[in-house]
């Protein structure tokens, strides 16, 4: 079941775990790429609700993760999840989600949840699995109302690599996997601070032909320098902006005096804005799908895009040197800025799709040929 704040509760079919997590409840309106969502390490301190009603229908693969494990708590269905049905298919998909601790819930009317989310905001809610459905739904609705949420917290630190890495894989291909990078030492260096990465992110830098080293969130300027970059990347990552502290704002408006380009994807977007002087705030719903249109303000171009965030830069707080150079179609709200004087540009959404339309793919070419 789903237990919410005040003590209402949602039914359902429970699949995958067994036990309970406190989390904030936001809804994916995307009808592919159900494995991707629950890996991308955005959706740390989330349970995600698909519209869309065939989740797990094709099972789970040792290919389509943008992390080592599902980051997302648990996810809302609406059909029961089916034998998996794909030459891809590994494990189904509630098996999956039973090994990596992660709870499903199905048979959930998701429309009235989705039609809930839009009308309240996303509520902080416990999902809870038990067979033999022993439930204290007043400690459940406790729980969830002592959850602090989102605003405020910090989890990109939580998520990030630890270590650093060389990335060596390049985007998937048919009959091939991720292939390795025969990249040699004259492509351009990026070093990509992790604030949570999803890996086609870095899949997409390699094959945009840039060689890749992965930093930790908590990556010091000078540690970042040693790495003797031409060019930085900031990641995509859980929880507030606002609320990443000393570890990357500060770092990041040293790269920024220092003029090294800089190139940011969601919380990497966010980040940028922050050192350069402008506002976050939390969204009512969010924006999680892979089909939201975006305006590009250079030409009017429209881009179909992928997104998860919960946060958005406040447009009105922009300063003076930073332009907004996307807009999302929906609700206005700001989907990307350049800095007018250094080489430095993000986006709020996500042209590494996975998943999502390859719309948006130029931005990684347009940063590598820079560098070069
Ligand atoms: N995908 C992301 O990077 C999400 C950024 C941030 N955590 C948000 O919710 O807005």
């Amino acid at each position: 079941m789903l237990v919410f704040a005040d003590g209402s509760a949602v039914f359902g079919r429970g699949f995958g775990a067994v036990g309970d997590a406190v989390g904030e409840l936001c809804f994916n309106t995307a009808m592919t790429g159900y494995q991707e969502v629950m890996t991308d390490p955005s959706y740390a301190g989330q349970i995600v609700t698909f519209t869309f009603p065939h989740i797990g229908n094709v099972g789970t693969n040792l290919d389509d993760v943008e992390a080592d494990l599902p980051h997302a708590l648990g996810c809302v269905v609406r059909q029961d999840v089916t034998e998996p049905s794909n030459f891809r298919n590994v494990e189904p998909f509630d098996q999956w989600m039973k090994e990596n601790g992660r709870i499903g819930l199905a048979g959930v009317d998701t429309r009235a949840l989705t039609r809930l989310i839009r009308v309240k905001g996303a509520p902080n809610v416990v999902i809870a699995h038990d067979p033999e459905g022993r439930f204290d739904i007043e400690a459940l609705a406790a729980r969830a109302a002592a959850w602090p949420g989102l605003e405020g917290m910090d989890l990109a630190i939580e998520v990030s690599a630890k270590e650093s890495r060389l990335w060596k894989d390049g985007v998937w291909k048919l009959g091939f996997g991720y292939g390795l990078d025969e990249a040699g030492e004259e492509r351009p260096h990026v070093v990509a601070i992790d604030y949570g990465a999803k890996n086609n992110i870095f899949r997409n830098l390699v094959k945009a032909g840039a060689r890749v080293t992965v930093l930790p969130a908590t990556a010091s300027y000078e540690q970042v320098m040693e790495h003797n970059p031409d060019g930085v990347f900031l990641s995509n990552g859980p929880g507030d902006p606002a609320a990443t502290g000393e570890y990357a704002v500060p770092v990041i408006r040293k790269l920024l005096d220092a003029d090294k380009p800089v190139f940011g994807i969601c919380l990497g977007h966010q980040m940028l804005a922050l050192a350069a002087g402008a506002k976050t705030v939390k969204m009512h719903q969010g924006h999680r799908g892979a089909n939201h249109p975006v305006k590009r303000l250079s030409d009017g171009l429209v881009e179909i895009t992928s997104m998860n965030h919960g946060f958005a830069v406040d447009a009105d707080t922009l300063p003076a040197n930073v332009k907004p150079t996307h807009v999302s179609l929906f609700d206005g709200s700001n989907c990307g800025i350049e800095l007018t004087d250094k080489k430095a540009f993000s986006v709020q959404y996500h042209p590494e799709a996975s998943p999502g339309p390859q719309d948006s793919f130029y931005l990684f070419q347009r940063f590598v040929e820079e560098l070069k």
